[in-house]
């Protein structure tokens, strides 16, 4: 990674109208620091949205333009073209800025893309660190670094602070952590990682993919991260209408490297994306309190079963006291296993209101098998390696009615063979109970 211009120096200015390489440009976008105001919470930050527009329009226009005409040829115009900036991205940028607790954020066309932008800042013979149990996408994406780009990933348990320790030097450039990860939904304990990483590497970057909570739930930037992202597809927009990524970061000279990336690659959001992921940001609140208390009470259903069920929310969580040390809720995703794969794939497929999908954060609720689909990009033999069983069942929950859910999953149960039914009710087979 060339840190010269993020950390270590961060003397060197991006000027208007200069790119990161000098190039006299038009100078978009502005940067997407909010103005000092006060601050409400959280729930009304979402909402409150604050612009300059023309006609004080309640919702942001979508400026569907893809060039911006100047006002005289020196072409000093705040936009000139939307791949370089445009005001409903800029709206959205700026808003997310605020509530992801930055002073800039950037908007990008998918999850991906945002770590697409992040590991540009990488160079040969860089060090990352990172997970083992990591989102499929994630994990391929540093494996075509790895083959590709002679960047070496370290892949540990990062709920081992020692194991991380273990592998990070001077030449560890970024630490890549997911906490909850997906699907097993560990905790990694982000303050005491990235104190590690800085005193290995005081340029390393320490990222931190925050899709599982959303803004409302953590703010890894307050916990010691470098840089947040996450994907907009998720919670996020919460409706699976669009695919949206974000990378939010506090040092100006890195998000003028970041914001280079993006225009030279050409994966900022579109504007009509951009508006769709406002509107969702909006309802982030009232959509996240419904399905966590949705998830807990379905959590406490399967685990009332017998079943090994995996959710932050449940005292029997491992490591509940860290992560209520760090988040401000438990999320909307859990998982639970069978000690069958077969009777796992009926369990999902006799489902009816569960969705069967990929993806999370929706308003609707869906269930998956993620070594078949979510993480099917891992490897079998990595997954192996991994401890990730193949029998997990991924719970993605939704606003439905809890009892609807409820019912329906009992239904599924059943239906599957996967529970006793006894006049009592219904429990975890012997052998699938956990210990
Ligand atoms: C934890 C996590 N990070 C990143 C991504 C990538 O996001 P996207 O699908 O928007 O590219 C996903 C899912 O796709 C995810 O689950
Ligand atoms: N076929 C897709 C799978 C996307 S998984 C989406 C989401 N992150 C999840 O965890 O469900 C791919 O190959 O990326």
């Amino acid at each position: 990674m060339d840190n010269s211009k993020t950390k270590a120096n961060v003397s060197v200015k991006t000027s208007r109208g200069k790119d990161l390489e000098g190039h006299d440009l038009p100078p978009s976008p502005a940067p997407s620091s909010p103005r000092p105001r006060r601050k409400y919470a959280l729930a009304t930050e979402l909402v409150y949205t604050e612009s300059n527009d023309q006609y004080n329009a309640s919702s942001i226009p979508i400026y569907q333009s893809a060039t911006f005409k100047q006002s005289s040829a020196s072409g000093s115009g705040e936009y000139d073209y939307t791949r370089s900036g445009n005001p409903t991205r800029t709206h959205v940028e700026r808003h997310l800025a605020k509530i992801m607790s930055a002073s800039r954020a950037l908007v990008v066309t998918s999850g991906m893309a945002a770590l697409d932008v992040i590991t540009r800042l990488l160079r040969p013979g860089d060090e990352v660190v990172t997970g083992e149990d990591l989102y499929g996408g994630s994990h391929r994406l540093l494996k075509f670094l790895s083959t590709t780009s002679g960047i070496i990933v370290h892949h540990v348990d990062t709920t081992n602070v020692d194991a991380v320790t273990g592998v990070l030097s001077d030449k560890t450039t970024l630490v890549l952590l997911e906490t909850p990860t997906n699907p097993l939904l560990k905790i990694v304990d982000i303050p005491a990682i990235a104190a590690a990483a800085h005193s290995a590497n005081p340029d390393c970057l320490v990222s931190v993919d925050n899709t599982m909570l959303s803004p409302l739930l953590q703010t890894p930037l307050d916990l010691g991260a470098d840089i947040v992202y996450e994907s907009g597809t998720k919670y996020l927009s919460g409706h699976h209408d669009i695919m949206a990524g974000v990378i939010a970061v506090n040092n100006t000279v890195l998000g003028d490297k970041l914001y280079h990336s993006i225009n030279v690659f050409g994966c900022g959001l579109s504007p009509n994306d951009s508006w769709l992921l406002i509107r969702g940001v909006k309802t982030l609140g009232v959509r996240m309190d419904k399905q966590q208390a949705n998830a807990q009470r379905i959590a406490e259903f399967l685990e009332d079963l017998g079943l090994k069920v995996r959710f932050p929310g449940l005292r029997s969580h491992p490591q509940y006291d860290l992560h209520w040390s760090m988040a401000r809720g438990a999320g909307a995703v859990l998982s639970f296993e069978t000690g069958d794969v077969e009777k796992s794939e009926r369990i999902v497929e006799s489902a009816r209101l569960w969705g069967i999908s990929v993806s999370f954060g929706c308003v609707n609720s869906l269930i998956s098998m993620p070594c078949r689909m979510s993480h099917a990009s891992i490897d079998a033999k990595t997954r192996a390696e991994r401890a990730m069983p193949e029998d997990i069942v991924r719970l993605c929950v939704g606003i439905e009615d809890a009892d609807d859910l409820i019912d329906d999953l009992r239904r599924a149960l059943v239906q599957a063979g996967a529970v006793d039914v006894s006049p009592e009710g219904i429990k975890a087979l012997e052998n699938e109970a956990q210990s």
